[in-house]
């Protein structure tokens, strides 16, 4: 793209269009619940669920996030102009990376939860993963990003920054993926600088790098699952899940 300024705003307006249209739950509904957090006994029924049947459980949930991601990318103009191959080798790496990311809008720092099945819960809500270490991770992530106190503008240009990465493995167009990639940056630059916090490009950078190492450990449990359980894993893990981190 030419990087005229009437570009870099018709970008950065349809990349936050599309994050609020694709954004799953509003502000206000997450405000509203951020205090609903769940009782002894239904942490209890939680706790005894085997481990199974508690991935499955997180797995039907997350799944439901992934594909608001997926309608998030495709009404990035630069992503869908990509081939069929290349959007979905984006969002086979990438998906996952921005469901973490837009947690921090699901999360509650002041008393460490996260909304889940409807109220907000603690990490020792997923005891029965047998995943300490990715729960912990991942609540150490939300707790940092939201450390950033994002807008939604900001997080809207940070999510199609952290989908549409030329460094995917597996890409035939990378210098086309490149280019979007640097359209999506001057955006965000744009709007970090009219936000006068241009400090915030920096930090957002150390961000993904500890997010690439989150969703590694996530594929690593993924596969340590599947390895275990493969009956749930190919046949009651939805679909998409399978399709994108199996
Ligand atoms: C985009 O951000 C969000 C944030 C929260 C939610 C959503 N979208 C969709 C709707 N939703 C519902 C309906 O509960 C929320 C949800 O899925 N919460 C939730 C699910 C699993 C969790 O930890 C387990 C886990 C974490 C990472 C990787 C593998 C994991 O387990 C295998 C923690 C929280």
């Amino acid at each position: 793209y030419p990087h005229s300024l009437r570009n870099i705003d018709e970008l950065c307006a349809s990349i936050v269009r599309s994050h609020r249209e694709t954004s799953q739950y509003r502000l206000e509904e997450l405000q509203a619940l951020r205090w609903k957090v769940f009782s002894r006994e239904e942490i209890q029924v939680y706790q005894s669920k085997t481990v199974d049947e508690m991935w499955q459980h997180c797995a039907v949930r997350l799944t439901e996030a992934v594909q608001y991601v997926v309608e998030f990318a495709k009404h990035i103009p630069g992503f869908r102009m990509l081939s069929q191959n290349d959007q979905i080798a984006l969002l086979k790496t990438g998906s996952m990376e921005v469901v973490l990311v837009r947690m921090c809008r699901f999360f509650n720092t002041e008393n460490n939860t996260v909304f889940f099945d409807g109220k907000f819960a603690g990490t020792e809500v997923f005891k029965s993963l047998a995943c300490g270490d990715l729960i912990a991770a991942v609540f150490d992530f939300a707790h940092g990003l939201c450390a950033l106190k994002l807008t939604e503008q900001q997080l809207a240009l940070f999510s199609a920054l952290v989908l549409i990465n030329p460094d995917r493995p597996s890409l035939e167009d990378r210098v086309r993926v490149q280019r979007v990639h640097r359209s999506v940056e001057v955006g965000l630059t744009h709007i970090l600088h009219r936000d006068n916090h241009d400090s915030l490009l920096h930090k957002l950078y150390q961000r993904m790098a500890v997010l690439r190492s989150l969703c590694s450990l996530h594929m690593e449990k993924l596969r340590w699952f599947s390895q275990r359980y493969p009956l749930t894993a190919h046949s009651l893990f939805p679909p998409l899940y399978k399709e994108l981190f199996a």
